[in-house]
């Protein structure tokens, strides 16, 4: 069985949200300096490359990443095909194309180095009804936010929420064929954390 990687390598001056904490690896340890082992140090922040958000990210009441239920991290996913669109609205999907399928990905970016953080797609907030009416409880993306970089209101963040959708922010979609696949991406068990890197691993399935 065929297993796709969509996460993003987490890297040395990998971009990041403005103002958030850069990435950084440095060994603490290493064996070339006469230590047993290899160890390192990392620093990063929740939202880091491929992540999820906790409900908590944008509001105070929210469920923290350590207290979502753990099925939400695993099974069906749709991968759409929506490369070049610049807005996700309810007309991109239909319960044709879902099925009965719980998560959904939107690919977007249309080469291999993914979209930066100073354009990207925009998810309309009126998609979060229409998923949640067809039973998805899990949206992810090939961009940084399903809100625009200089949004306060944060408003499909909120609504996704409210809908009980969970969001996963950051894949890396270049060259996954749209279509019915095994998703896993589960967070750091953080304890009070707000979001989480996730390691996001797609399964070719028949269905
Ligand atoms: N909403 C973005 C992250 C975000 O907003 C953010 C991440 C790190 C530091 C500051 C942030 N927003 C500040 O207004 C996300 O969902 O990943
Ligand atoms: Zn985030
Ligand atoms: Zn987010």
């Amino acid at each position: 069985m065929k297993l796709i990687d969509i996460t993003q390598p987490l890297r040395k001056n990998m971009e990041v949200w403005p103002g958030d904490t850069p990435f950084s690896l440095r060994p603490s340890m290493q064996i070339s300096d006469g230590s047993s082992v290899n160890v390192a140090e990392v620093t990063m922040s929740t939202h880091t490359g491929t992540h999820i958000d906790a409900p908590f990210h944008v509001n105070q009441e929210g469920e923290t990443i350590d207290t979502l239920p753990l099925d939400y991290f695993t099974g069906e996913a749709v991968v759409i095909d929506l490369t070049g669109k610049n807005i996700i609205t309810p007309e991109d999907v239909s319960s044709a194309v879902l099925k009965g399928v719980k998560k959904v990905l939107f690919k977007t970016a249309a080469n291999e180095t993914g979209h930066s953080y100073s354009a990207f797609p925009q998810v309309a907030s009126e998609l979060a009804v229409k998923l949640k009416e067809a039973g998805v409880h899990l949206i992810g993306v090939d961009f940084p936010s399903v809100d625009p970089l200089e949004s306060k209101e944060l408003r499909a963040h909120h609504e996704l929420n409210k809908a009980g959708i969970v969001i996963l922010e950051g894949l890396n979609l270049f060259g996954v064929k749209p279509g019915y696949y095994e998703l896993t991406a589960f967070p750091l068990r953080l304890s009070h954390g707000d979001g989480s890197p996730v390691r996001a691993v797609l399964k070719e399935m028949k269905r």
